[in-house]
Parts: C-alpha cells; structure tokens; sequence
C-alpha cells in the first residue's frame, strides 16, 4: 500500500509524552501581566467589574471570560479508545490529546476533565454544575449504554452544547467517507448493503447517521460480542441495540458479511478475518476504525483482495477516519454562532461539507506533511486528511449555517464571508493580507501567464487561479505534455499555449520577434537571436506576451534560479522609468505583518538607493492594506554608537527627509527599538513613528535575506515572497522549491500589480 508512514514505537511515544514538560498542553494568558497597573485591571480590583456585569446579565460572561471559546474534553475512561475501561486517570493522555487537536485544528481552547466514576448519575451531577466554565462540553470515550444516558440527561440539563464525540464525531467522518466510497464505486446508498461490528457508542450514532442519509433499516446489520443483533435476540440486548435489531438467519460476523458492500469495525483489534473480506461483495467498502489497532489491516486486506477501499482510523494509513476530522470545526461551527445544542442538520452538514472537500485538487503543503504521498481523490483518497488547511474555514461554515438555518444560533454570522476569511486567518495569519488582494483581483480578474506551463505544480497554481476566480490563466508548454499532465491529475479546462505548435502559430513569433529585435538590435543582438529566444525559451515568449499587452503578468522560477530567470526577463521588460528593482518579503503572524526589503537584489544599497527601495515598499505595504511605518536598520540607534555602515543608513534617512513622502519613516535605529514601541518611545520619545515599526529597510543583502529567514524560522507566521518590485510589468520569480501555493500567490501578487497601474 502506496505511502504507508514508518511505524512509531511505544518508547517513541513514552518519550514524547515525558519529554520537557510531561504531558501535551499548558495554559497561556492573553492579557499582559507584566506590571501593577496590569494586575489591577486583570485581578482585583479591576475584575469586580466584570463579574458585575455578568451578574447583571449572563449573556456577557461570553464578552468578558474566555467560556465562549473553550471545550471541556470529559471522560471517566470507561472505553479508552478501543482499549476498554482503563478508568479515569488513564484516559487522561486521550483526553489532553483532544485537548491539542481542539487548538491545532480550530483555535478552540480544550481543557481535560477526568471523572472518577463508573456512575451514571455521579457522572452527570460532575458535570451539569459545571456549565458556566465552558462553552460546550466534549464527552469521551465512555462506554455504551451509559454514554446514551449521560449525553441525552446533560443536554436536558444544560445550556450549551453537549456532543459525544465517539457518536456523533465518529458517524460524521464515517458519513463523509461513506459518501464517497459509495460514489467511486458506483453503488445506490438505498442497495448498499452493510456490516457494522460493534453495537456500542460508536456503531449506533454511525448506523442512525446512515439510516438517515439514505440506507435502508433493513439493510444494515448490527453485530457485537454475541454475534447478529437481530430481532428476538435477548441476550446482551438494551433499548438502543434493539432499535437496530434486523430480522435475519445471520447469526455470526461471518453470516453476516458475506456478500454484504460495505464493513464498518468500531470493535476490537483483529475482529475481521481475511476470509470474511474474500466473501464480500465486488468492489467491497472495509472501514476498520477500532483504535489504535483495527479489525483488520489494510495490509491483510490487501492479501486476499485488491479491489477494496480500505480505510482505518490511524494516522500512519492511507484514508483516515477519524473523529479529529469533526470535533475541532463542529464545535468551532457551533461556537461562533453560540448555538444550544449541535443538531442533526448541523453534523450533516459537516459530513457533506468533508466529502465535497475531498473531491477537490489538495494544496501540496498538505502533501508535504504526509511525506510527499500525491492526495487525489480516488480509493486511497476518499476523505481529507487532518492535515488539509481547508478545513478550518470549510466545515465551521457549513455546521455554523446549519445552526442559523435550524434556529438554534443564539448570535448568527452576519457576513458569512467574513466569517470564512476569519476562520482561515485562525490558522494562517497570511489570510488577512492577502484578502484585500483577492477581493480586488476577483472584481477585475487579470490574465497571467505561468511560463513553466508543463510543470505539474505550474498547472495546479493555474488551476487554483481560474477556480480563485483571480481570471484567466495561461499555460506555456507542449500541448500534449500539458494535456496528459492535466488528465493524470483529474484536472480539465486549460488550453495550454504551445508555442512550437504551427496552430498557435506564425504570426506572434513573428509580432514578439520583431518586437525583441527593435528593443535588442543597439544591443548587440541579431534578428535570428531575437527569433531563437521567442522560440524556444518560455521566460522570453511569457515576457513578450506581459510586454506586448497580450497578457497581464506573468510568474516563473519553479525550474531555474533567480538569476537565470531574471536574465531571460531583463532581456524582454525593463525595470520602471524612475523605479528600483528590489525584493520584498512580507513575515505575517498572528500578531502583526512586517515587510523587510531589499532581500533579493542589491548587495549594498546606496542611501539612494535605500531611500528608492523605503519608498517602493511603503507603497506596496499600503497596496496590501498596512498603514507602512518605515524603519531604517543599522546595528546603531540614532547615532549611537556612530560607524561608517550606521552613517550609511542614516543619509538615507536625510535623502528621504528632502523628498517629502506621506508615510512615517526613521532611522537609523536596530531591529528590537523597530518593532518594540514601548522601547522606542521610552529611549527616543523623539522617534517619529507612531507605532512599532512594519517596513524594514536592511542595510545590506546579507542582512535582509538572514534577518527575514531567522524572524520565519523563530517567529513562526507565513512568509511570502521575495516579491519582485520595479519592473516595468508585472512579473514575479519564485523560488524554486515553491509550493502551489506560493506560485498561486506569486501570481494573484503580479495580476495585482498589474491593477495596481
Ligand atoms: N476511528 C474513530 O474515529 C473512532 C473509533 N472508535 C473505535 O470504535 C471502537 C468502539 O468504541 P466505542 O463505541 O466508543 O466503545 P463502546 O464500549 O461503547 O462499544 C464497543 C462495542 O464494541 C463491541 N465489541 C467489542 N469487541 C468486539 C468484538 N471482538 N466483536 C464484536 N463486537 C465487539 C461491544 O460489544 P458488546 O456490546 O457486546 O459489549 C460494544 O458494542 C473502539 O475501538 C474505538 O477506538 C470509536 C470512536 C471513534
Ligand atoms: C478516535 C476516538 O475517539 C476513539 O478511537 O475513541
Ligand atoms: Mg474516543
């Protein structure tokens, strides 16, 4: 099986959950507490006020506390996966592991709650009262039937969302996954066939979630420790088995399963034998979820058969599913639009809302962390996997308007668009800059040019462009080389641009040539040369046609370095009359974007040229929506101590004074008086920003290009760029190992630039 991850070891594991401090989480504050003042605003007295208020109206407590973004995960370990009743305290490394995946995922803030009893209504009186500490409650790994019981008792009770995540996260992604393993393999879900073994917390929410979607009662059968539920069975029963019960002669797994479509294990490890998988159906669906071993390997599947789609709930196999795909965004959903309860309607919607994402080309970031492996949709891609960005803004949505839909939001989305660009900028703090540009471009969609067209990543970014809605995107290359790549990624609808192609034709060659030979014959250069180049190197003919005006902009650089790429350029566009040609990388966090040029051309600026470069980033700052607030880096701070690099910077802070710009500038000061305010203003209240510091000027190349790599590997955020600034048209150059995504951003920046004229 393609892509299988090397396994882990249990001391691998022992060690990360011991290493630094024990355990997988911790609490931070989101105020600061750095002085009294702090503290009396924070603490007391300052926090009577608050608590006033609430008191006066409850619905507040979610403006002035942290209840309406946090879960509470609860379990009194009961069903530890598919370990069995561990009990309380030895759930509790499950539990601080939902805790995490609610923050990566969703920025939902978990906290772990371990209950210490096998009482049904110790249980529900542990966690009833608690209700004002939370904005939803999480319940996990409790076994059946008391997870029934405690669930349906606690969302009486309570006023906030109650959701058992082994039930109703579980059936969700089984849902999702079910949808589109029905639809590969051409089945009818109202013919479908199917196993479910177990008959517990799991195995009734996904037979209740399936029933309805469309699977007739009668067509799935339930199986537990005693074999067949079916009806008139006494044994091992209880109200909610009995609810599924089947009338049948199958009375083992085995009768069962055979020539059924579809297995579902939510059991125990190595409960479906090979033999049982030999006597499905063609084309059979195995869900073997049970954790952390299934009920059978995809690898012992795929020694009996070769025709299954196989999926488990583990990380190291292809197609996972696993509840991390729903509670995260649920309860995000949910969250946001303060909503009572989570109804059907709302896990629904996820559940549609996962499988469409499925269906659609996955960013190769999302690749990358699944060490490489090519995620398309097909049999060993039929859900997405944790991983995928996407999800962040996709499923929140569709459970939030589900909720508005249903009456059940207590505070419904005004702007649901907004809400989604929220929901990315959660998780990716590039979201926000790069909004303005995408608004603009999709009112005036541009036409850009990807020269390396045969380039499978060239053709993913074009793709994403035109389903972007950013405009029309051009593929230089082969046309059948474009064309087979296209067909072998499942994608369609781009007619690449082949340049040796006698359709495509004479006369552009004949209108780029002639225009290349009138811009390069003083140059040294013969018409033949100027032929040669529009023929046969695709950077030329891609700037002939942003040149000529047959194209917008145009991007490249995924197969050549800078230089090369830049040269072949050059050849073609000039740099703007009056502009400096420079690099600009822009570092966005969560917490603020800073721009910091020049890291890609000029060795050692002159002041003049550090002055022309302050100049053109500020401009491009604000074309990306930042008010810019331009700082001079040296090693020095006004003067002090005074060296000949330091005077450097400072007469171009001087230049600058002459030429009357409309944005703040200073310098020279170094980097921590930049971006720390409070420093600036308490050392040198004359400085003249007013506030910390977002464009940055680097002396020098060297200086640039390290302090914006240090500031992305310590800082974390997102860095975009090196842009390209100053040409006379609208070109960028990415670096060679760009993602999908950095050429699709690369290009929506140069379609940009080319609106921005
Ligand atoms: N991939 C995922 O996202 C998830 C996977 N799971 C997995 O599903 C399994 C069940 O979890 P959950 O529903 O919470 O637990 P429960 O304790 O509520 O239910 C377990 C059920 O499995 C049945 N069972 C146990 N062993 C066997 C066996 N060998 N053959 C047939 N039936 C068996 C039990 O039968 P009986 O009623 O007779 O006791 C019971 O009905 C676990 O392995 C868990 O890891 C759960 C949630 C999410
Ligand atoms: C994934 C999960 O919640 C379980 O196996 O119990
Ligand atoms: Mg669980």
């Amino acid at each position: 099986m393609a892509g299988i991850d090397k396994r882990i070891t249990e001391e691998e594991a022992l060690l990360l959950h011991s290493s630094g401090r024990p355990g997988k989480l911790e609490i931070t504050p989101t105020k600061p507490m750095a002085t009294q003042r702090d503290l009396s605003l924070a603490y007391s007295p300052g926090v009577a006020t608050p608590c006033l208020r609430i008191h006066a109206d409850p619905s507040t407590a979610y403006d002035y506390t942290a209840k309406g973004n946090i879960v509470a995960v609860i379990s009194n370990g009961t069903a530890v996966l598919g370990l069995g009743d561990l009990g309380a305290l030895a759930s509790k490394p499950v539990m601080e592991g939902k805790a995490v995946l609610f923050k990566r995922f969703a920025d939902v803030d978990g906290i772990d709650l371990e209950v210490d009893t096998r009482d049904v209504d110790e249980f529900i009186n542990s966690v009833r009262y608690l209700g004002p500490s939370f904005g939803g409650i999480n319940l996990e790994d409790i076994k059946a039937p008391d997870c029934f019981i405690i669930e349906q008792r606690l969302r009486e009770l309570m006023d906030i969302p109650v959701f058992h995540d082994d039930q109703h996260g579980t059936a969700i992604i089984a849902a999702a996954g079910l949808f589109n393993a029905l639809e590969m393999t051409g089945r009818d879900i109202k013919e479908t066939r199917l196993v479910i073994n177990g008959a517990g917390a799991a195995a009734i929410a996904c037979a209740e979630l399936f029933k309805s979607m469309g699977i007739p009662h009668g067509n799935i059968t339930l199986c537990d420790t005693k074999g067949v539920v079916w009806k008139g069975r006494s044994e091992g029963m209880n109200q909610w088995k009995s609810a599924h019960a089947v009338v049948t002669d199958a009375r083992t797994l085995a009768d069962a399963v055979a020539g059924s479509d579809v297995f579902v294990g939510l059991s125990a490890k190595g409960a479906m034998t090979p033999a049982m998988v030999k006597s499905m159906a063609k084309n059979p669906i195995i869900f073997a979820l049970a954790n952390p071993d299934p009920e059978i390997t995809p690898e012992e599947v795929r020694q009996v058969r070769d025709d299954a789609i196989v999926a488990t709930g583990r990380s190291d196999y292809p197609n996972q599913v696993n509840n991390v795909l729903g509670f995260p965004y649920i309860f995000r959903g949910a969250l946001d639009v303060r909503a009572s309860t989570i109804n059907d309607q709302m896990k629904i919607a996820a559940a549609r809302a996962l499988a469409a994402l499925a269906r659609e080309d996955v960013p190769d970031e999302v690749d990358a962390a699944y060490s490489g492996r090519r995620l398309r949709y097909g049999p060993e891609y039929i859900i997405p996997v944790p991983f995928d960005p996407r999800l962040i803004s996709t499923i929140p949505a569709a459970v939030a308007q589900a909720a508005m839909d249903t009456g059940v939001a207590r505070k419904p989305i005004v702007d649901m668009d907004e809400y989604r660009r929220s929901l990315r900028l959660r998780l990716d703090p590039t979201a926000d800059s790069l909004q303005l540009i995408a608004d603009k471009l999709r009112s005036s969609p541009r036409r850009v040019v990807f020269a390396e067209g045969e380039e499978e990543r060239s053709i993913r970014a074009a793709i994403a462009y035109r389903s972007g809605g950013f405009g029309h995107p051009v593929l230089i290359g082969r046309e059948n080389v474009v064309k087979e790549k296209l067909a072998s990624l499942g994608l369609s609808g781009i007619e690449p641009l082949d340049i040796q192609n006698a359709k495509f034709g004479a006369p552009e060659i004949e209108r780029y040539t002639d225009f290349l030979y009138k811009r390069l014959q003083r140059r040294g250069h013969l018409h033949r040369d100027c032929q040669r180049w529009v023929n046969q190197n695709r950077n030329v003919f891609a700037a002939c046609m942003v040149a000529t005006g047959d194209a917008d902009a145009m991007v490249t650089g995924l197969t050549r370095s800078f230089a090369v790429s830049f040269e072949d350029i050059e050849r073609v566009i000039d740099p703007q009359p009056d502009h400096i040609v420079f690099g600009l990388s822009v570092l966005a966090t969560r917490k603020r974007t800073v721009f910091i040029s020049d890291t890609t051309v000029h060795e050692r600026p002159t002041p003049e040229q550090l002055a022309d470069i302050a100049i053109q980033s500020a401009r491009m700052a604000r074309q990306m929506g930042h008010e810019p607030r331009v700082a001079f880096l040296s090693f020095s701070n006004f003067g002090q101590p005074m060296r000949d690099r330091a005077a450097h910077v400072r007469d171009a802070v001087s230049l600058m004074d002459k030429r009357k710009v409309d944005f703040e500038y200073d310098g020279e000061m170094s980097a921590d008086t930049a971006l720390d305010y409070d420093l600036m203003k308490r050392l040198y209240p004359f400085a003249r920003l007013s506030g910390p510091a977002n464009v940055l000027i680097m002396p020098a190349l060297h200086a640039a290009n390290i302090g914006a790599k240090l500031l992305h590997k310590f800082g974390g955020g997102n860095l975009i760029g090196p842009l390209l600034i100053g040409m006379d048209k609208p070109v960028q150059v990415v670096q060679m190992g760009a993602t999908v995504n950095e050429l699709t951003t690369a290009a929506i920046m140069a379609a940009h630039d080319s609106l921005a004229r």
